[in-house]
C-alpha cells in the first residue's frame, strides 16, 4: 500500500502521529509512527486494532515498516507505522478545547453512550480491556460519532496475566491505583473519568494535585477517595458518574447495564452545531496546509529542552507502569516507573 505522509496531528508520550494520503483511493489515513526498536507498545496496539471491527473503535488499515526521515531523527530511521481511520475532529479533549475549554450535556450523552458501545464490543465480544480510556484516547469521526483509539496499554482479560497495570493515573481506578489487577471494571471507572473531563474541560483531580501523580494514586487506592463531581450536572448524571465510581470494582456497572441508565436513554435535545474541531471538513488532500493542526507549531515550552529532561516531563504527563508490589505502609511508592 503506497501512502504519502502528510503534517503531523498528534504526538503522545510513545509515538507521533501524522496525516496521509493513499496513493491510489486518495483517502486521508492517519499514521502512527515509532522509532522501531521502541515500537513494542505500537506493535502490540496494532495487533489488537487488527482484530477489532466496531463503528465505535477506530479503524484499523494495515502496518508499515518504513526507512524515512521525520520527526527529527538525523539521518534515516527505520520506523513502524500503523495506519488507520483518520478522525477529522481529532478527540475529545481536542473537541473541548476547541469548544470553549468543555463539551455540552447533549453531546457529552452522545458520546458517553459511543464509548460504552464501543467497550461493550471490545469487552463482551473480544475479551480485552482497554486499560487507558480518557479524552485523548477517544476520537471524532467524519460523522461525529466517538471512536476508541490508543489500544498501545489493551489487555486480553481471559486468561487473567499478572502484568504490571498501565494508563493515566488521573484515570485509574482504586485497585490499578494499588498496584492489584486491571480489567474491564477499571476502563468503566475511567469512563466515569472522562464525563467528568468532558463536563469540566479539565482531568480529574485538576486541583492542587493535578501534578502529583502520586499522590493521586495515594488517595484513589489507599484513602477511598474519588474524583470530585461537577456540581453542574444533573441528579441522574450523578447517579450515573456514582455507578461508575463504585469503590468496589465488583459493585461497577458494566458498559451493558450503564447504556440501559436514564441518563444515557433520556432524550437529548437537538445537538449543536460541532464547533470546529482539528479540521471543519474532511480533508481531501494533505497538501492542503491549512486543514492540518500541526503541534510543531505549537509544541508547550518543556519540548525543546533537553531530551532526558523531555523524557522526564513526558513521564508525568503520559503514562504509567506501576509494578503490583505495593503495599500499604507507603514504602513502595517510588516503585511507579515511566515506559
Ligand atoms: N486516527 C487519528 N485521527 C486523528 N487524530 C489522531 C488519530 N490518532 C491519534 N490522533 C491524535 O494524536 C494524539 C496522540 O495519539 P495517541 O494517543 O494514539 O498517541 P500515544 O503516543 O499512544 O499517546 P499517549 O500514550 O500519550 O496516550 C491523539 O490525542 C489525537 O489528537
Amino acid at each position: 500500500m503506497n501512502w504519502t505522509r502528510g503534517k503531523i496531528i498528534g504526538r503522545g508520550s510513545t509515538a507521533t502521529v501524522s496525516a496521509a494520503t493513499l496513493q491510489e483511493s486518495g483517502e486521508t489515513i492517519a499514521v502512527k509512527s515509532a522509532d522501531f526498536h521502541r515500537s513494542e507498545f505500537l506493535q502490540r496496539e496494532a495487533k489488537i486494532l487488527s482484530s477489532l471491527n466496531s463503528p465505535h473503535v477506530i479503524g484499523y488499515r494495515g502496518y508499515q515498516i518504513t526507512k524515512e526521515s521525520f520527526n527529527n531523527y538525523n539521518g534515516e530511521a527505520t520506523t513502524y507505522n500503523l495506519l488507520m481511520e483518520y478522525a477529522p475532529y481529532g478527540s475529545l479533549a481536542d473537541v473541548a478545547s476547541k469548544n470553549g475549554g468543555s463539551i455540552d450535556e447533549t453531546r457529552v450523552v452522545k458520546y458517553t453512550r459511543q464509548i460504552l458501545l464501543g467497550l461493550e464490543y471490545v469487552h463482551n465480544s473480544m475479551g480485552i480491556a482497554h486499560c487507558d480510556i480518557k479524552g485523548s484516547n477517544v476520537l471524532v469521526g467524519e460523522n461525529g460519532e466517538a471512536k476508541i483509539a490508543d489500544f498501545g496499554c489493551a489487555k486480553r482479560i481471559e486468561p487473567e496475566i499478572t502484568e504490571p497495570v498501565r494508563g493515566t493515573p488521573a484515570f485509574m481506578a482504586p485497585e490499578v491505583a494499588r498496584g492489584e489487577r486491571q480489567g474491564k471494571e477499571s476502563d468503566i471507572w475511567a469512563v466515569g473519568c472522562t464525563v467528568i473531563e468532558m463536563v469540566t474541560g479539565s482531568t480529574p483531580w485538576s486541583g492542587a494535585d493535578s501534578n502529583d501523580p502520586v499522590s493521586v494514586l495515594y488517595r484513589v487506592g489507599y484513602l477511598g477517595e474519588s474524583p470530585e463531581l461537577p456540581c453542574s450536572l444533573t441528579e441522574q448524571a450523578k447517579d450515573f458518574l456514582g455507578k461508575c465510581l463504585k469503590k468496589d470494582a465488583k459493585e461497577r456497572w458494566t458498559a451493558s447495564q450503564l447504556l440501559n441508565h436514564p441518563f444515557l436513554i433520556t432524550k437529548p435535545d437537538n445537538e449543536p452545531e460541532l464547533v470546529t474541531g482539528l479540521v471543519t471538513n474532511s480533508p481531501t488532500s494533505v497538501t492542503d496546509q491549512m486543514l492540518w493542526r500541526s503541534v510543531e507549531e505549537d509544541r508547550p515550552s518543556w519540548w525543546e529542552c533537553h531530551e532526558d529532561e523531555r523524557i522526564g516531563v513526558l513521564s508525568w504527563t503520559g503514562q504509567f507502569v506501576v509494578e503490583s508490589t505495593w503495599d500499604t505502609d507507603g514504602a513502595d511508592w517510588i516503585t511507579v516507573r515511566t515506559e
